[in-house]
């Protein structure tokens, strides 16, 4: 987004619902943050691999942080609002009210969270099918995607939950349908998650042959059959209803929504690094790799042609980028794997007590801790001898196997300060070389991959950044506007306000203006 000719008071809001907690920005149309809020949202895990979450406790959330980062601004500026979220599965009656996805029967948690692994033996039996959708998720369809999750609800909920089922969304179209009252979905979240084709449309014999024909039945009513893409203005904009939760006024343009790795990715992906010496300077956008990393990393790569990667989502078009083909890499749990390790460790409690007499994160004192133990040796030689296999969540990508458990090697009988920086530091350098793996098999399959363009959480801890530059050899960018995922968003709400014309224009325009970079 940039000044160009527009006036300078326009501003936009985005709206990012992570897996954690839900952020809201203010951003004007250079693409400067103006203002940043965010709220914790409740998770439930009622057994082993089974998420939850509840939609009215999310939007109770969006609103709160909505209403914080306008205060002060006259409403009338704000010209357009953008969501994103992660791809959790909501779950609503014919009358839109939450719908139960559990046996305890609490209709308040009726999201099924996107790493919940619930569905094996129905995505088992949807990968034995062999249907050509699955070659455009990588090969092997993920329990963590839609499909497995509905067959699941209509094979145990059928009657609290499958028979009563209005309308499945995907959050980031929840959102927005929340806020407009539009069903429509985002050509995003149906292509990445429920095999929807940018080109084809639906494939009904997929939905026969893995037994949920239901929804050919009524032409797919209860999960989509009017798709737009990323940053199209819905309906009338924002509801009267919705604009009261929100604290905005009723009409302003609401975009259709992205997941919200594919806005972070939207968000960097196109950054002008003129001036900074990088290899990817004067090379095509396709040589970049963005990763999205916060509770999970996700690893965005595009390209003019469809690529086929084995063990890596995609190729998907015009599912982030439009015109693009994306493959998406990932990593099922990164943040989450690394607070796991820290926080179950016997000298966390010691951690704790240290770091907040120094008013540091944990995080930041073990990176502090890590420099003085390491003596004269450069940090990553103090893990020689401990490794650990980082799929405690299963492999995403390239192996593409959910079943897959974690591993550390090298323990000792001791259990202080020094062992938990190492296994910690250890952690960080196996999700770095997670990254590795990936890239080397999407280079394998025709990608060309030279810059790294980080975002979300884990982008603000130094050591997370240090250990993927070091072990992928490749130099990171980080935008100096570290809510890059929330950008995106509001990238969306640019859009669909009409000020621009389309996402691209506003990647184009603003990132130049706003961005600096620095390569690691
Ligand atoms: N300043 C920081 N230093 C180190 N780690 C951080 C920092 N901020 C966030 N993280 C880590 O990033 C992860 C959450 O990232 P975030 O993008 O907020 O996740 P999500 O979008 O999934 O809610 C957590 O594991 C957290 O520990
Ligand atoms: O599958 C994904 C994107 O396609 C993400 O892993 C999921 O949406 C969770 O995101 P986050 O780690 O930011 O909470």
């Amino acid at each position: 987004m940039s000044g160009g000719e527009q006036k300078p008071e326009r501003y936009y809001v985005g709206v990012d619902v992570g897996t954690g907690s839900v952020r809201a920005a203010l951003v004007d149309q250079s693409g400067v943050l103006l203002a940043f809020a965010d709220q914790p949202i409740k998770k439930w895990e009622p057994q082993f691999n089974h998420h939850e979450q509840s939609s009215e406790d999310i939007w109770a959330a969006c609103c709160v942080v909505t209403k914080k980062v306008v205060q002060g601004i006259d409403l009338n500026q704000i010209r357009g609002l953008g969501f994103d979220a992660t791809c959790s599965l909501v779950v609503l009656d014919k009358q839109f009210r939450p719908l139960p996805v559990n046996h305890e029967e609490d209709s308040h948690r009726n999201v099924i969270m996107w790493l919940d692994h619930r569905a094996v033996s129905q995505v088992n039996r949807i990968n034995e099918t062999k249907h050509s959708v699955l070659q455009y998720v990588g090969g092997v369809m993920s329990v963590e995607m839609q499909a497995p999750k509905l067959l699941w609800l209509k094979e145990n909920l059928r009657e609290t939950c499958w028979d009563k089922a209005g309308h499945f969304f995907d959050l980031p179209d929840f959102l927005s349908w929340k806020a407009t009252g539009v069903t429509a979905r985002s050509l995003c979240s149906l292509v990445c998650k429920w095999t929807y084709s940018a080109e084809r449309g639906w494939d009904d014999s997929f939905w026969k042959m893995i037994g949920l024909e239901d929804f050919v039945a009524d032409n797919y009513s209860k999960i989509g059959n009017q798709v737009l893409p990323p940053g199209a203005s819905l309906g009338n904009g924002l509801t009267p209803e919705a604009a009261r939760d929100l604290g905005l006024l009723p009409g302003i343009a609401v975009a259709a929504s992205l997941i919200d790795a594919h806005a972070g990715g939207l968000g960097v992906i196109g950054a002008d690094v003129k001036g900074h010496g990088l290899v990817c300077e004067g090379q095509p956008v396709t040589s970049r790799l963005a990763v999205i990393c916060g509770t999970s990393s996700c690893h965005m790569g595009i390209s003019k042609d469809p690529i086929f990667v084995p063990g890596v989502w995609g190729p998907y078009f015009s599912a982030m980028v439009p015109g693009f083909w994306l493959n998406e890499g990932g990593q099922s749990v990164t943040g989450k794997l690394i607070d796991h390790m820290v926080e179950g460790h016997a000298a966390f409690p010691e951690l704790q007590v240290k770091a907040t007499a120094r008013c540091q994160s944990v995080y930041a004192y073990l990176n502090s801790h890590l420099d003085l133990i390491k003596k004269a040796q450069p940090v990553g030689f103090l893990t020689v001898d401990l490794h650990v296999w980082p799929d405690f969540h299963g492999n995403r990508s390239p192996l593409a196997d959910l079943t897959l458990k974690g591993m550390v090697t090298g323990l000792k009988l001791s259990q202080d300060l020094d062992d938990l920086a190492i296994l910690y530091l250890a952690t960080v350098q196996a999700i770095a070389l997670g990254t590795r793996f990936i890239i080397e098999a999407m280079e394998a399959a025709g990608h060309s991959i030279s810059t790294l363009f980080l975002c979300g959480g884990l982008s603000k801890n130094p050591l997370f950044v240090q250990m993927h530059a070091d072990i992928t050899g490749m130099p990171v960018v980080l935008s100096q506007e570290v809510e890059s995922v929330l950008v995106g968003a509001a990238i969306l709400g640019a859009c669909a306000s009409g000020d621009f014309a389309s996402v691209q224009v506003c990647e184009d325009q603003g990132l130049k203006d706003s961005k600096k970079y620095k390569d690691k």
